[in-house]
């Protein structure tokens, strides 16, 4: 009997047998954390130029395929021994059971007593998923098919504004979840966008970033998508207000609203009471995390964009990445092997950033994306039973697209202080087959992993400046700054393309990693409560700032700041 079979059994057992049980477990946990330590020790003195050297199925071992997406993970301070202990680590923390809990709807977010179920908005078996004992698929479908009908009526020119034109303008109005995840697939797809419809993404608060976007647009031909899971995000609906007055100063016809307004929202009451009929709402659900949402109705610019057909064909690579992270075993199970991986720097190496470099353009918005995803999903520091975790969580997040990367960060990543693991994402086959761009492109992408893996030995600078023919004086003061360590992880993620389904699935593969590595911290990777504290000094702040007093019920910086704004004080500098 396997360990999660074991431990499946025991979970039927009773109460005072499980809890005993639960105290085997975490006895076991240390003792792997411990072992994984150990092995550190021992791994930290390795090199990977030797690991290449000394095991030619490096590569095939270390690789992994699925759902068209290929997985290098060789570049990494592995071995064969590395993987098994984490995989045993995994096993301990029950996380082929905790899956298992996700997909069937249990609710796994214990501090909002929700399930987490944005794999059921890519079911595409349509098997049903039990919420409180209600299968949610049938509302899922219903809501598919009125968005492939909006999106047949804006697409097709039928619907029209309030003087009768055809839309040209979509402007998608959120924040955060109801931003990122469209705004990223939309750019991604731009291939596939509709000829005649511009799509603009408007998210600050900061009036410039909707100041800017009408400036471009006409309110006769713009269709305004408001998404909000809340619909209380004070960003979205200064700005949703913002647009409405606008739109009714030249309609100057409250009717028009319902021509140019569509809502995505859980609240419909809220979306009522903006002014917006709800015959324009698509709804979700409770059970759709913000971050987690792009393939709910907040999908819905995406579908606009690129077509209903292939945002449909997004959900079915999401779907397929599902299906894989659900049933391959975890030494080949591409979510769990990332991130396994990334555990192992984080706790082990003790790195505190993570970089991600598309090799893409139309992948530039995926690190902002992953942002979010990663660390509001993971930037907790107590376990799920409140207990403080004692061990580091989520890196820090960041990226650009190479090569820019290349000619800004890499830098630091070859020969700064630290180790920063990084992923390196790129398509085989370009979208735009442009002259030699695209080999320029890949040549740039194959190259950084091999010298971050590789480095460069004082030997190999020494033999280089010689036959350079460099002054051996200069050569001695040269040589330091030329040497590379080397030995820099990576993990290498090729697409075939980046399609619609290719790119649901790589979107699950790192919704999944995200859920793996909380798993493993034993963190609820789906709450939030860190954003609420700002939220809430700003409500009294925003009061300030409208008010002509002095201000004095904060620290003396924050006082200082408001009232030096304010014109109240000013500091002697
Ligand atoms: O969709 P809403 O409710 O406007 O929230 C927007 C974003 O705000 C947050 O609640 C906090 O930043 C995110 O989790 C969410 O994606």
């Amino acid at each position: 009997m396997t360990l999660t079979k074991l431990q499946q059994e025991i979970r039927k057992s009773p109460v005072v047998l499980n809890e005993w049980i639960g105290l085997i477990m975490n006895i076991l946990k240390k003792n792997i954390w411990q072992s994984l330590k150990d092995h550190q020790q021992i791994m930290a003195e390795k090199h990977m130029r030797n690991l290449f050297a000394q095991d030619t199925k490096r590569f095939e071992k270390f690789s992994v395929k699925a759902c068209g997406i290929f997985l290098d993970y060789s570049k990494n301070i592995i071995i064969d021994a590395t993987m098994k202990l984490l995989a045993e680590f995994a096993e301990a923390s029950e996380l082929k059971t905790k899956i298992q809990d996700m997909f069937s709807g249990k609710k796994i977010n214990i501090t909002e007593n929700r399930a987490v179920l944005h794999t059921a908005l890519r079911n595409r078996s349509n098997t049903p998923v039990m919420v409180d004992g209600k299968d949610v698929m049938p509302g899922v479908n219903a809501v598919l098919e009125k968005m492939r009908d909006f999106c047949h009526q804006v697409r097709n020119g039928k619907w029209l504004g309030y003087t009768g034109r055809k839309i040209k303008d979509i402007v998608n109005i959120g924040i955060g979840g109801s931003d990122l995840g469209s705004f990223m697939v939309c750019e991604a797809l731009k291939p596939y966008q509709h000829p005649e419809i511009n799509m603009h993404f408007v998210s600050n608060v900061d009036g410039t970033h909707m100041a800017e976007t009408l400036k471009k647009i006409s309110p006769e031909t713009t269709l305004f998508i408001i998404a909000s899971k809340t619909f209380t995000t004070q960003e979205t609906l200064t700005n949703a207000h913002t647009a409405r007055n606008w739109l009714l100063k030249s309609a100057k016809d409250k009717s028009a609203v319902a021509l140019h307004f569509a809502a995505i929202s859980t609240n419909i009451e809220k979306v009522a009471e903006f002014g917006i009929d709800t015959k324009n709402m698509f709804e979700f659900w409770d059970w759709v995390g913000g971050r987690y949402s792009l393939w709910s109705a907040i999908g819905l610019p995406i579908a606009l964009a690129a077509g209903m057909d292939r945002f449909e064909q997004l959900l079915q690579g999401a779907h397929k990445m599902d299906q894989h992270f659900q049933t391959a075993p975890f030494e080949s199970n591409m979510p769990v092997i990332l991130g396994l991986v990334g555990i192992w720097y984080s706790n082990f190496f003790g790195t505190s950033s993570q970089v991600i470099a598309p090799y893409d353009q139309y992948l530039h918005r995926f690190p902002a994306f992953l942002q979010q995803l990663e660390m509001e999903s993971n930037g907790k520091s107590v376990t799920c039973k409140g207990e403080p975790a004692g061990y580091s969580t989520c890196p820090v997040i960041w990226g650009e697209p190479g090569t820019n990367g290349q000619h800004a960060f890499f830098q630091l990543l070859h020969q700064g202080t630290d180790i920063i693991p990084a992923d390196f994402i790129a398509p085989v086959k370009t979208q735009n087959p442009v002259g030699d761009h695209h080999t320029i492109l890949l040549a740039n992408f194959f190259a950084q992993t091999e010298a971050l893996m590789r480095g460069k030995t004082e030997q190999e600078v020494r033999e280089e400046l010689k036959a350079r023919g460099v002054d051996p004086e200069k050569m001695e003061a040269l040589i330091p700054h030329k040497i590379f360590k080397g030995n820099r992880p990576s993990n290498t993620i090729l697409l075939q393309k980046t399609d619609p389904e290719t790119l649901g699935a790589l979107i699950a593969l790192y919704e999944h990693k995200v859920f793996v590595q909380g798993v493993i911290w034993d963190i609820n990777s789906f709450d939030q409560w860190g954003v609420e504290l700002g939220k809430q000094l700003a409500k009294t702040i925003q009061a300030e700032l409208v008010n002509d007093n002095e201000v004095l019920s904060h620290d003396s910086s924050t006082n200082g700041l408001i009232n030096y704004c304010l014109g109240k004080h000013k500091p002697e500098c």
